[in-house]
């Protein structure tokens, strides 16, 4: 492959194998994540209209014939009217088989474009080239792409993994640091249920953990990738050990409907997060020093640890469409130690509120 620079590779097993690429300056090597394609249709939102215009000539020099797709930026992108929208300009330009799907960008426009190749003639190929730190340790890896409807986040989806991921480090310079810093939520709840490492290096460092140019943040990067790598490559559909990915994920979903798509993803995850500690720790589960190690290193990282107090009434009900929710059973992911993830099924509604307590502001 010819890129410049160390480059880490990351396999990601199962059905069809796949890898992702860490490192920098490796746009060169995209039209290598799509060998044979026709047709690549790029997806991007308007904050990436550079690079994916970059992508665009990369593509068209290698032979294939690329076809440009701006949608809206970030949650106004993951619609179903959006997705039909590319499904009808992938069909104006007479896509097949032989054709693919390039997503660019954050993990909003990543999960759309999977979703849009998932679909399109019941599934093409299409492969990853994610632009936040979100995208590139999270939403980019492991094939679950989707949308949001009014009843909920990533309600409506398909498990259809890429056929290669590209972690383009230099691209993070322009990602606004609040964004850069969600992200990194992801990377802390990968340290609490796997790699405690992680923590460690966010503690010791968290401004070092932040600079998109720095070491620090490139080992974090791959730490979290290798962590959901290791979990999804045995366990694609989430018939069982891929739920641990979910861990805070229960009440950040409700928050993220609850707030109409408006509140980042991470920052709600950092709030879950701190939620599922408190959850586990009321439940005689964890200890008290790993639960308030939760607020402690997402507070070192400027992230949101606590929600509206009153707005319990209305996160219990879209907690309970949930995807681990299995008929009336609410099911959370929790801890019972550090890197020791379980799961608490149907606790009382008491205890639920009484956690929430602990984040209600
Ligand atoms: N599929 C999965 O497994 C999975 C995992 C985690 C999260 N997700 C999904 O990912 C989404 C969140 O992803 P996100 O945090 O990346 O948010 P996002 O995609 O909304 O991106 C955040 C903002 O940063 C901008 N941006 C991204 N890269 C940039 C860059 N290099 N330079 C300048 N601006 C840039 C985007 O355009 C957007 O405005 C949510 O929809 C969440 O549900 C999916
Ligand atoms: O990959 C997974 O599995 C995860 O749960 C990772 C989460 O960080 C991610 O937000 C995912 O999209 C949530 O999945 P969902 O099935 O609860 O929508
Ligand atoms: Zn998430």
């Amino acid at each position: 492959m010819s890129v410049a620079g160390a480059l880490t590779r990351i396999p990601v097993g199962g059905e069809r194998p796949y890898q992702v690429l860490v490192g920098r300056d490796l746009l060169a090597a995209v039209p290598e994540l799509l060998p044979d394609a026709g047709r690549v249709a790029v997806l991007y939102a308007p904050p990436l209209a550079g690079v994916a215009a970059q992508l665009v000539e990369l593509l068209a020099a290698a032979g294939r014939r690329p076809l440009p797709l701006e949608v809206p930026d970030a949650e106004a992108g993951k619609s179903l009217a959006v997705a039909a929208d590319c499904w009808e300009r992938l069909g104006s330009a007479g896509f097949t088989r032989g054709d693919a799907v390039l997503g660019l960008g954050g993990g909003a426009v990543t999960d759309l474009a999977g979703f849009v190749a998932a679909c399109w003639l019941r599934g093409v190929r299409w492969a990853a080239v994610p632009s936040s730190v979100l995208g590139m340790v999270d939403a980019a890896v492991g094939g679950k792409t989707g949308i949001n409807t009014g009843a909920g986040k990533n309600l409506v989806g398909a498990f259809h993994p890429p056929a290669g991921v590209l972690a383009d480090l230099s691209l993070l310079a322009d990602l606004p640091p609040v964004e850069l810093a969600a992200g990194l939520a992801e990377v802390v709840k990968c340290g609490f249920i796997a790699d405690p490492t992680i923590l460690d290096l966010i503690e010791q460092d968290p401004a070092a953990a932040t600079d998109p140019a720095g070491g620090v943040l490139r080992e974090l990067v791959e730490r979290a990738v290798r962590v959901k790598a290791e979990v999804v490559s045995g366990d694609l559909r989430e018939a069982g050990r891929r739920e641990i990915l979910n861990y805070g994920h229960t009440l950040a979903h409700a928050i993220e409907r609850v707030e109409d798509y408006r509140w980042r993803h991470g920052h709600a995850v950092a709030v879950g997060l701190v939620y599922a500690a408190e959850l586990a720790r009321l439940a005689g589960r964890l200890d008290p020093a790993t639960a308030d190690r939760h607020r402690a290193i997402l507070t070192a990282l400027d992230l949101p640890v606590t929600y509206a107090a009153d707005a319990w009434p209305r996160l219990l009900p879209v907690m309970r469409v949930d995807k681990k929710a299995r008929g009336d059973t609410l099911r959370f992911v929790v801890l019972d130690g550090l890197a020791r993830p379980g799961l608490l099924a149907g606790p009382a509604e008491d205890l639920l509120r009484d956690a929430y307590r602990a984040v209600g502001r």
